[in-house]
């Protein structure tokens, strides 16, 4: 016979049975008491059969941890069994309870004929000690598996998941959050932790072969929408109507206050694109590019690493971006012109002739129509258009230059094209700017002026300041799976700092001269 003993505290108030389910969850609050042990415990039975089968005897006080184990009923024989011991929780650390152990009794009452319900009950009106017996399932493997981290691409509500096996042994999680995988022995349920929280006891969540068994089920609030990939014909054209608003040059030297190699014109016949009615624009997009489709399927899941920078490698691409009017511009522009030797903007191409002043790869890289095209087929852009007859484009040598050179290449893009920069090689860290409450917005941008449908720059007014909240919400509701990082842009000097820290946080490792932050100011 071999029996052992623990002396465990649990709270009954603490129990998690609420699953009344056929599996349902055996969960208690308890712990290993260590040290102390109060009340004194009854000693152990002696008088055990001989001939009984081997069993294990587990003596358990409450207290106020998880048993973290749930039980379910074998429809044949009708016994009782430990279905899951779940990672961390008390079971899982005292050792003495595993998958498949058969429960025999529950402080001396026989589980035999009782329903997973009833065992439940009995734990419930239990006070102060439980006595465990069960037979011992046949010693398991040490199982030794690497710890996986993913990203949730989605919501996951296990209370209104009907084919979680135990409801409350599931865990909730919403898109963004990282998941530490710490169990994946089920091919349909993973166990995880939700970081930052490494010390909690795991739950349940779905692994991605169970989201593609049950991805027509309810529960996901599948928002995500794989990016649908255009031919190379379908620009975004400026018609005639639309045209001669500004000459665009100047135009940037009255928005930006200065014409500087890092916010050339493409930036802003793009943003004029961008005001365009969605339904009149078509959308230019590079997901087709191999080597940036690996983030566009549908899976529940994206698995991250921890990123350590090595010193050696370039930056991280650090992409910006959020509502039209909410300030992306403005918080680029700031952190160029005040870190020039620190950030910088990719030089955008184009197939207008270059004008007077103009620096071919300064202002812009001064391309043919033919190699234009040649590029944008073979996906080497990351978003491009057409103005006034000419092409404009931002192309990932452009970024490639700005890293290579050391500097940290700063880009706004609109959210479609996330999935074009979202590469190994770029690594990019994506900031999403939103914007504070329309109270803040009205009391901030008393003086802004923001490029409306008719091109011109004009003041905000209240549906402005509403258009703007509203795009933000769709954009997160959308797109927040991929945020690396959420920056309110209330006042825009606190926003700048926050900007600052941001980046250098995602750039650790790197060398940001902490002592200009002052200059941001
Ligand atoms: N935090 C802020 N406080 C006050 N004014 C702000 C703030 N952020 C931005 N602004 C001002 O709001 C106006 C619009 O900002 P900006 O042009 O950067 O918007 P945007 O998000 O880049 O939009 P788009 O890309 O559509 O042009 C500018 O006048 C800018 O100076």
């Amino acid at each position: 016979h071999f029996i052992r003993a623990l002396m465990l505290n649990i709270m009954a108030n603490e129990y998690l049975w609420s699953s009344f389910t056929p599996q349902a969850l055996l969960s208690a609050h308890d712990s290993v008491a260590q040290k102390d042990y109060s009340p004194v415990l009854p000693p152990l039975p002696d008088d055990l059969p001989e001939d009984e089968e081997a069993m294990r005897i587990v003596c358990l006080v409450k207290n106020k941890q998880p048993l973290g184990a749930t039980i379910k009923k074998d429809e044949k024989t009708g016994e009782i069994f430990i279905a899951r011991v779940i990672h961390g929780g008390l079971a899982d650390r005292s050792g003495l309870l595993y998958p498949g152990d058969k429960l025999v009794e529950v402080n001396g009452e026989p589980v035999e004929g009782l329903e997973p319900v009833q065992v439940i009950q009995i734990l419930i009106h239990s006070q102060g000690t439980i006595l465990f017996k069960v037979i011992p399932n046949s010693p398991q493997p040490p199982t030794s598996q690497a710890t996986l981290y993913m990203r949730a691409m989605v919501d996951y509500n296990p209370l209104q998941d009907p084919s979680i096996p135990c409801p409350d042994a599931g865990m909730a999680f919403s898109k963004g959050d990282l998941l530490q995988i710490v169990d994946q022995r089920d091919v349909q349920w993973w166990q995880a932790r939700l970081l930052p929280n490494t010390t909690d006891c795991a739950g349940l969540v779905p692994s991605p072969s169970h989201f593609k068994s049950k991805k027509r089920e309810f529960w996901w609030s599948q928002s995500y929408q794989a990016h649908t990939c255009i031919k190379s014909s379908a620009l975004f054209i400026f018609k005639g109507e639309e045209e001669g608003a500004f000459e665009e040059k100047s135009a940037d030297a009255v928005f930006d206050g200065l014409i500087a190699v890092c916010v050339a014109g493409f930036r802003y016949s793009l943003r004029l694109w961008r005001r365009r009615a969605p339904r009149k624009r078509r959308q230019s997009c590079q997901s087709c590019n191999p080597n940036s489709c690996h983030s566009a399927s549908t899976s529940p899941y994206e698995e991250v690493l921890n990123y350590q920078r090595n010193r050696s490698e370039p930056p991280r691409l650090i992409v910006l971006l959020g509502p039209s009017g909410v300030g992306v511009n403005e918080l680029r522009r700031r952190l160029i012109k005040i870190n020039p030797n620190t950030f910088q903007g990719p030089i955008p191409y184009t197939t207008r002739l270059p004008r007077s002043g103009e620096v071919n790869g300064r202002e812009y890289h001064f391309i043919t129509k033919e190699l234009f095209e040649y590029l944008m087929v073979n996906h080497k852009f990351i978003e491009y258009g057409e103005h006034k007859r000419h092409l404009y484009g931002t192309c990932f040598d452009s970024i490639k230059d700005v890293l290579d050179s050391g500097k940290t290449c700063i880009i706004d893009i609109e959210p479609h094209c996330i999935h074009a920069v979202r590469t190994k090689k770029l690594k990019p860290y994506i900031i999403f700017v939103k914007p504070p409450s329309l109270e803040h917005m009205k009391l901030t941008r008393t003086d802004a002026k923001f490029i409306a449908n008719s091109y011109f720059k004009t003041s905000f007014r209240d549906e402005d300041f509403e258009k703007i909240e509203e795009a933000a919400r769709i954009m997160e509701a959308q797109y927040s799976q991929f945020f690396d990082c959420v920056i309110v842009n209330d006042r825009l000097q606190d926003t700048c700092m926050d900007l600052f820290a941001a980046i250098q946080h995602a750039q650790e490792g790197a060398t940001v001269d902490t002592s200009q932050l002052d200059q941001l100011r």
